[in-house]
């Protein structure tokens, strides 16, 4: 059964007097629990196709469905995870986690239980009472994880989460988002650059040229997923195919 349903959807923004369309006619599913990147070259909609579906930008024609229901802006059928680290700094972890609880409707009795358990989810128990600046920037990641996760959306929305990560606390969330992941099976649409990051955690790959879905790929990877497998030719063949499509598409566009 499909969670997210994006048919035939065209976007334009406004430069000056100019009309620029920056999505032509994408259509996408998401079934549920599964796991889809979007990747593709830099100004190819990836984060506009993203806002639409979390209901922050509106679009001139088509149609976005969580669950069957066109959406309607924002809503907590949705949790977001943006590449900027978006919690409230005059709130501890916990009370960012609490804060988002109280505005999604919960009892104070239920926002403190839910917070707590999202906070041991993603390893930050002894951070409760933390300040966002007493947090490094995964821990900040993990708060915003924890948060979008605890009001429990049917879709969780991930653009960039860990571009501004350096290199090993980047590979620590993949291993922790993949870990969760396979425990409690999340419907995820997780844009990134990262190709080898998208293997490794996607069940399916969308790539984009400018404006539109060029190819979708399938990942047949085993789970769990763990390092060893990035170096399996599998994986590195995967990877290989998915930078040539975008590659290609880009070469493509350059010469249009
Ligand atoms: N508010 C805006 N006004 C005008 N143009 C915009 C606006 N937001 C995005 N664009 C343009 O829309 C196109 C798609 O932008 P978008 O940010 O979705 O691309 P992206 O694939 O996510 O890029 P990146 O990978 O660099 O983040 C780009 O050409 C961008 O310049």
């Amino acid at each position: 059964m499909s969670v997210l349903t994006i048919s035939h959807l065209h976007k334009s923004f406004q430069v000056g007097k100019q009309t620029r369309e920056v999505l032509h006619d994408i259509s996408l599913t998401l079934a549920d629990n599964e796991f889809v990147s979007v990747v593709g070259t830099s100004g190819c909609g990836k984060s506009t196709l993203l806002s639409i579906a979390a209901g922050l930008e509106d679009y001139e024609s088509g149609d976005v469905q969580v669950d069957g229901q066109t959406i309607r802006g924002a809503g907590i059928d949705r949790g977001v995870v943006f590449q900027s680290y978006t919690l409230l700094p005059w709130l501890t972890a916990r009370q960012n986690i609490e804060f988002a609880l109280k505005a999604a409707g919960f009892s104070r009795a239920e926002c403190r239980e839910k917070a707590d358990q999202h906070l041991e989810l993603v390893q930050l128990t002894a951070f409760a009472d933390a300040w966002p600046s007493e947090l490094s920037g995964g821990m900040k990641q993990r708060v915003a994880i924890a948060r979008a996760l605890s009001y429990r959306p049917k879709i969780l929305l991930m653009d960039e989460p860990f571009g501004a990560l350096d290199a090993m606390t980047r590979h620590q969330m993949q291993e922790l988002l993949t870990g969760i992941w396979e425990q409690h099976r999340l419907t995820v649409m997780f844009v990134t650059h990262d190709i080898e990051e998208a293997v490794y955690l996607s069940d399916r790959i969308v790539v984009m040229g400018p404006g539109t879905i060029q190819a979708t790929f399938d990942v047949p990877l085993p789970r769990p997923r763990r390092e060893e497998l990035t170096a399996s030719p599998e994986f590195t063949d995967l990877q290989r195919q998915v930078l040539h499509t975008i590659r290609s598409g880009h070469t493509r566009a350059a010469l249009a």
